[in-house]
């Protein structure tokens, strides 16, 4: 089991019965620390259901499965690999009963939150129902309600005053719809935890060890959750594991707390705390320039990494004339590694930016020189309008009190149902306080609404109602197909498609994504995929009706990842706890990294603490870096409408770079105008001879 673990990984991997903290550098080994504490722990006897390893997002999940099935074979189809989300969900699912929640609760995504407070707030601005969104969004993760964020407003803050109004008739909404919003995974465990005593028992025996990568970045109620389910404060032996780095928090803007980490040796005062020096990932080049920013920074505890892997090679840096001009450097030096380093493959490279917007000229220059890429972190598949139709009926299907569920389906497609019959049917459920499919069914309906609008709306609640029933009884692959396909077919999506695109090219596109989709509810239906991470962390046949259940949940935080060979384009906060032989970090320039801080008035201390995490967020850049890295910056940039001039971020300066890495290698553009006139006289020579 020690095999390629350094000493001090074997320390934390072998403390089986009490809580252990590691607290290490990036690219220390952390997240291997976790892999193999779980393969040392079913050898010493716990069973592997009685683990639960806790990532940060579902892709880490899933290849951790992958890293555990090499360490232990089968087992590790057992282990309970998720994040803190879905492992709210399955509490939420197991006991939510206790609180007045059905089995079968729906979870609404960013966008039905949006329409909803937009609804509960009378206003159809945008802006200011994001702004409650994230504002009710900060409080539940501060643990407050509507209530007691009404009683912390100060006197004179009028928006949150009108936030937590808002948040009070959000959440009554909610409770009747039957559905949890993203937080509320998270709070209502924690509720469900503290309320009841029978419950915390029943989970607190259930998990023999907990194990928490990324930890740096939980917020107050995770913690909360995590001191709960191990058994806080009456077993001082609590048995978790949690593996962070504080130079590496980059969620604080989403509540995530460093004093989490403060917290833990005043909690457990029998608490082991590891230190790892050790980076393997990257070279003592790259590790420096890492270094070098991160040490302006205040230390929750001093640490230095150093590499055994030597200097390397120097660290690039870009200056480019325009930011169409850096897409073109990135691109040219892709091409110029690929023909000259030992990584070569398309997925050894990775783009790192800032912010989602910056992938756009990125991916035009990479599709121009036909260099295959994915973009992670950005849209995910399941945000396209077409495959948010079909989870509106899954959702449905497994809540029927889900009213923007309801909403979604009954209008994807249009089946001449008009607005004004939904808005009366709106107003019937609101007087009787009950769910629109409910009213839908109501004796008194026929009475309230004209008798064709009535005719329609029953017709379609008796096609659910009949898909409900075969869905329940569809398990296996091939049937969920034959399901899938059968259901499609009913409600005539392919001509609506068609019939809502005027591109046939898009529209035959939409449909593929469709398609796509159902393969990929039947694959988990026949239970041949183990990997829906925080979903299905068992093999087993599952039913179309468990499998729509959670599909919201996916919707949300999942990205479909493939092993795929391309080259990954990322924000910088989606690439935490990655790495790649050649990374490229682009647009580094004051007011992207760090991020609008020419526009940050007055408050100085917020203004400091907003540049503590960009820098940290630069720190997570550079270390994701094994081999080679270049950092680039635009001379000038969009910035609205407007272009505007930039200067270089201060983090290049801070990485204090040797003045010979600085320059860029002329031999680079050079090589690039080769490789590409090769091509063209290449493409030339083949359409003459096919002439
Ligand atoms: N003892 C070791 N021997 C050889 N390779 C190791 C060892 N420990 C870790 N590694 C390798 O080093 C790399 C970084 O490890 P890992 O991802 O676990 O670090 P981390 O501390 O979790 O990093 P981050 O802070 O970025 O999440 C991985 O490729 C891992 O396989
Ligand atoms: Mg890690």
């Amino acid at each position: 089991m020690s095999a390629g673990l350094n000493v001090s990984q074997q320390e934390a991997v072998n403390y089986l019965h009490g809580p252990c903290l590691v607290l290490a550098g990036a690219g220390s080994g952390k997240t291997r620390v976790i892999t193999h504490k779980i393969a040392r722990l079913i050898q010493a006897g716990c069973e592997p259901k009685r683990i639960a390893a806790i990532t940060f997002t579902n892709k880490a999940a899933a290849e951790m499965r992958e890293r555990a099935k090499g360490l232990i074979g089968k087992a590790a189809k057992d282990v309970i690999i998720c994040t803190f989300h879905a492992l709210g969900v399955r509490m939420l699912r197991e006991d939510g009963a206790a609180l007045g929640l059905k089995a079968q609760f729906s979870i609404l995504d960013s966008d039905d939150v949006l329409a909803l407070l937009k609804d509960c707030g009378g206003t159809t601005d945008a802006a200011v129902a994001r702004q409650w969104q994230w504002t009710i969004s900060l409080w539940k993760n501060q643990g407050l309600n509507a209530d007691t964020a009404l009683a912390q407003c100060t006197v004179g803050n009028d928006e949150h005053r009108s936030a937590a109004m808002v948040m009070k008739l959000y959440q009554e909404r909610l409770t009747a719809y039957q559905s949890v919003d993203f937080d509320d995974l998270i709070g209502l465990p924690l509720k469900l935890l503290q309320n009841h005593p029978e419950v915390r028992e029943k989970w607190q025996k259930a998990l023999g060890h907990v194990l928490v990568d990324e930890y740096q970045d939980t917020n107050a109620t995770q913690y909360e959750l995590l001191k709960l389910l191990v058994g806080w404060p009456d077993r001082p032996d609590a048995r978790f594991t949690a593996v962070g780095d504080d130079d590496q928090s980059i969620y604080g803007w989403r509540g995530a707390t460093l004093d989490n980490l403060r917290k833990l040796p005043v909690d457990f005062p029998s608490l082991k705390v590891i230190k790892l020096e050790q980076n393997y990932r990257s070279t003592g080049t790259i590790l420096e320039a890492a270094n070098n920013v991160i040490g302006p920074n205040p230390k929750l505890f001093p640490k230095k990494l150093w590499s055994a892997l030597g200097d390397g090679e120097p660290v690039r840096v870009v200056d480019a004339d325009n930011e169409e001009h850096e897409a073109e450097r990135v691109v040219a030096r892709i091409q110029s590694l690929r023909a000259n380093s030992a990584h070569k493959e398309f997925k050894d490279f990775a783009v790192l930016y800032r912010a989602n917007h910056q992938s756009r000229l990125l991916e035009t220059a990479l599709r121009r020189a036909q260099i295959p890429y994915k973009v992670s972190g950005g849209t995910s598949f399941f945000d396209r309008a077409e495959i948010k139709d079909l989870c509106a009926w899954f959702r449905l299907l497994a809540n029927q009190d889900d009213d923007p569920a309801f909403l979604r389906a009954i209008t994807s497609p249009k089946r001449g149902i008009g607005h004004t019959t939904l808005q009366q049917l709106g107003e019937f459920a609101g007087k009787y306080k009950i769910s629109m499919f409910e009213a839908l069914f109501s004796a008194s309906l026929p009475a309230a609404l004209p008798k064709r609008a009535v005719d329609g709306l029953h017709e379609f609640g008796r096609y659910l109602n009949d898909l409900e029933f075969r869905a329940k009884s569809t398990t296996g692959a091939e049937a969920a197909k034959e399901f899938l396909a059968n259901w499609l077919k009913d409600i005539h999506f392919e001509k609506y498609l068609y019939d809502s695109e005027e591109s046939e090219k898009i529209a035959a596109a939409r449909w593929t994504n469709v398609l796509e989709f159902c393969d990929w509810m039947a694959q988990r239906c026949g239970g041949t995929i183990d990997d829906t991470a925080g979903v299905t962390t068992q093999s087993e046949i599952r039913s179309v009706l468990e499998i729509a259940q959670n599909v919201a949940l996916l919707s949300t935080i999942s990205e479909r990842e493939q092993d795929q060979n391309v080259v990954t384009l990322s924000t910088l906060h989606a690439s935490k706890g990655l790495e790649w032989p050649h990374v490229m970090l682009v647009g580094v320039t004051e007011g992207m990294l760090p991020f609008r801080v020419e526009d940050a008035e007055g408050d100085s201390e917020g203004l400091l603490q907003r540049i503590q995490e960009e820098r940290r967020l630069m720190y997570v850049g550079i270390t994701r870096a094994q081999r080679s890295l270049a950092v680039s910056w635009p001379k000038k940039r969009k910035k609205g409408r407007d272009i505007v001039a930039t200067s270089p971020s201060r983090f290049i300066k801070e990485m204090a770079l040797d003045k010979a890495t600085v320059k860029e290698d002329p031999r680079e553009k050079l090589k690039a105008l080769r490789a590409e006139f090769a091509k063209k006289a290449a493409a030339s020579a083949a359409s003459k001879a096919q002439h």
